[in-house]
């Protein structure tokens, strides 16, 4: 049986602190990865997530410490990729094309390695435990009808006061990194549907809307960031044969290689448990991992936390990196 209400022990303390963090009153990902974590020893190398600590988890299993602690690593290594695109940017400025150069190399180093700690999910997280017990946890209250939730969640604040409320689930979308690093390449996203050139449907992306479950300094960081931006105008506008081009459409790559590495993860740690569910489940045994399984997964409704039709989300974020490579138009 769902359970609609937050009581209000929960909720009065939960609305608070979330207005004190500038954060939706939902588990987000700087709330269950960011700020959840620490090291197994002092100077432990972060990048490697056997390093990493979860201090809370909602199962007491090991496959949700190393499903966070993957993530966590991946913003480590991250740290690199920020500050060569920021000295990219700067020489650039400068006119400086062999430091431009330099930083796109290393850059797409960074990316690499990025997809390398991506594919140590499996090292300790099982596909069957993350999807029937794990996965529950992380859900969100927005576009959960089929769960039981056709208003959301109310959010009890004692004598009959409340409001009902809809939630995105936690997501790494929600992650200031790989956002940087769109913006770092140019990558531009369109809302699920749309085609390049059309007119968007939708003035604001998913994308886009989980920057609202960022913290605030990493929002602003990364408005700032599209601003000064001017890598990919640069790059493609350098003959197709010169170093700078060249090594930018291999960053692009890199970016696309990781995007295509985690589908592979999407396969096997959703769409492939979700086909073993059976449809007959009723709605009031269904739950977010259960909700758009059986009949429903068969026809690519499958939806991820964050509420997208997953594949066809992932794949088309994943098409949009690779069109990066295409000459800025100039106007
Ligand atoms: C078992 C592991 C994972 C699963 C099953 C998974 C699943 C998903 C799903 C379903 C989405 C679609 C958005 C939504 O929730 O509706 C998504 C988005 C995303 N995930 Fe994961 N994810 C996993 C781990 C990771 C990790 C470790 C990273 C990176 C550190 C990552 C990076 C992303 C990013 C950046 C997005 C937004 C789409 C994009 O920018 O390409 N995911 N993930
Ligand atoms: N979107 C994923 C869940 C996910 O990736 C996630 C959810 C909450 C916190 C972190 C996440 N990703 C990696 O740590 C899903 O649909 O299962």
């Amino acid at each position: 049986m769902t359970l609609r209400v937050l009581p209000p022990n929960i909720s009065i303390p939960l609305l608070e602190v979330s207005v004190h963090l500038g954060l939706p009153p939902t588990a987000t990902y700087p709330g269950l990865n960011l700020w959840n974590c620490g090291l197994v020893a002092d100077g432990a190398d972060i990048t490697k997530p056997e390093n990493v600590v979860m201090r809370h988890t909602f199962t007491g299993t090991t496959d949700e410490a190393w499903f966070y602690a993957v993530s966590v690593s991946v913003e480590a290594k991250g740290v690199a990729a920020i500050q060569l695109m920021l000295e990219c940017v700067q020489a650039i400025d400068q006119g400086n094309n062999s430091k431009v150069v330099e930083c796109l190399r290393a850059f797409s180093e960074v990316l690499l390695d990025l997809g390398r700690i991506l594919q140590r999910m499996h090292e300790r997280c099982d596909p069957p435990v993350f999807y029937h017990r794990i996965r529950p946890f992380l859900a969100g209250s927005r576009g959960m009808e089929k769960a039981g939730l056709p208003r959301g969640v109310f959010y009890a604040e004692g004598d009959g006061r409340g409001s009902w409320r809809q939630y995105s689930g936690g997501s790494n979308a929600q992650s200031t990194l790989i956002q940087f690093l769109d913006i770092a390449l140019g990558v531009k996203h369109l809302a699920t549907g749309d085609r390049p050139g059309s007119k968007s449907s939708k003035t604001q992306t998913y994308l886009d809307e989980m920057r609202k479950y960022m913290p605030e300094s990493h929002r602003r960081f990364l408005e700032h960031f599209s601003t000064i931006a001017n890598v990919q105008q640069y790059a493609t506008t350098c003959p197709a044969s010169s170093d700078v081009h060249r090594a930018f459409d291999a960053a692009v790559d890199a970016m696309t290689a990781f995007r295509d590495i985690h589908i592979k993860i999407v396969a096997r740690y959703i769409v492939r448990p979700s086909r073993a569910v059976s449809c007959e489940l009723t709605s009031e045994h269904k739950n977010i991992a259960t909700a758009s399984s059986g009949a429903s997964a068969t026809r690519g409704e499958l939806k991820g936390t964050g509420g997208t039709n997953l594949m066809a989300f992932l794949k088309q974020t994943r098409d949009e990196t690779r069109r990066a490579k295409d000459a800025v138009p100039v106007c």
